[in-house]
């Protein structure tokens, strides 16, 4: 499969967010279902997104006891979803759970979704893990880290920063999945992301997906800046 420039529909309503996707009318896409979208728009945005050919990424990020996060993502698995996540902080036999859960929902002859976990959100830098989280390594010890412990327990990859793709490389193996949001061409507001680098360097540093959010959907002209991001992210591959 390509490698995916994941756009992440993070709109104020259902409005904007098929106004968004008009403008991509013909185009196959890679696409974010986040908390604020499922939450509001529930299973059926899933139905609609897939009517239109697009792939999924169902960002809900679990976190919870194993039993919970099992039973919750035996349900998840029977929506036609492509990625979904959960957060390696809830330890090991969650994210083990997680698998099984996904494994459990899938029904016979369908693949079963991607699995991955969130290592350290990107909008977190070192001081707020020392300050916020209390966690006194480096934060690249930690999300490389994290990465194996998340591979250990059947996960299939990674949300981390494009940052430290690399060291997750070294741990886990290049076919480890990374998928990384915190993308920014240099013109764009950073906002609340700490951990940001642009299409072309997340392609140089080997990320298998990135993740866009804001830069696209807060664009003038939204498809012009996907296509000008994706040229980026592609390079001459
Ligand atoms: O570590 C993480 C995990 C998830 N996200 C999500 O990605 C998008 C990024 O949006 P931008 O507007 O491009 O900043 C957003 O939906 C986050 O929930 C992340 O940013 N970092």
């Amino acid at each position: 499969m390509q490698r995916p420039l994941i756009i992440a529909l993070d709109l104020d309503d259902a409005a904007k967010r098929r106004a968004l996707l008009e403008q991509f009318e013909g185009e196959s896409l890679y696409v974010k279902v986040g908390m604020e979208l499922f939450y509001r728009e529930g299973r059926q945005v899933i139905q609609e997104l897939k009517e239109k050919g697009h792939q999924i990424f169902l960002d809900l990020k679990l976190h919870d006891i194993p039993n919970t996060v099992q039973r919750t993502m035996k349900e998840l698995a029977s929506l036609d979803i492509d990625i979904v996540n959960v957060h390696a902080a809830g330890g090991k036999k969650m994210m083990a759970a997680a698998r099984e859960g996904l494994e459990q929902g899938t029904k016979a002859g369908f693949d079963r979704p991607f699995l991955i976990a969130v290592t350290q959100l990107t909008s977190t830098d070192e001081e707020t893990m020392r300050s916020d989280l209390l966690i006194n390594r480096p934060l690249s010890e930690v999300v490389q880290s994290y990465a194996s412990f998340a591979k250990e327990s059947g996960v299939d990859g990674v949300v981390c920063s494009a940052k430290e793709v690399p060291l997750i490389h070294d741990a886990c193996g290049s076919s480890f999945y990374t998928v990384c949001p915190g993308i920014r061409r240099a013109e764009d507001a950073v906002g609340d992301q700490k951990r940001v680098v642009t299409p072309q360097e997340a392609r140089e540093l080997g990320s298998w997906g990135i993740v866009v959010g804001r830069s696209i959907t807060s664009a003038a002209e939204p498809f012009n800046v996907y296509q000008a991001m994706k040229q980026d992210w592609e390079g001459s591959r």
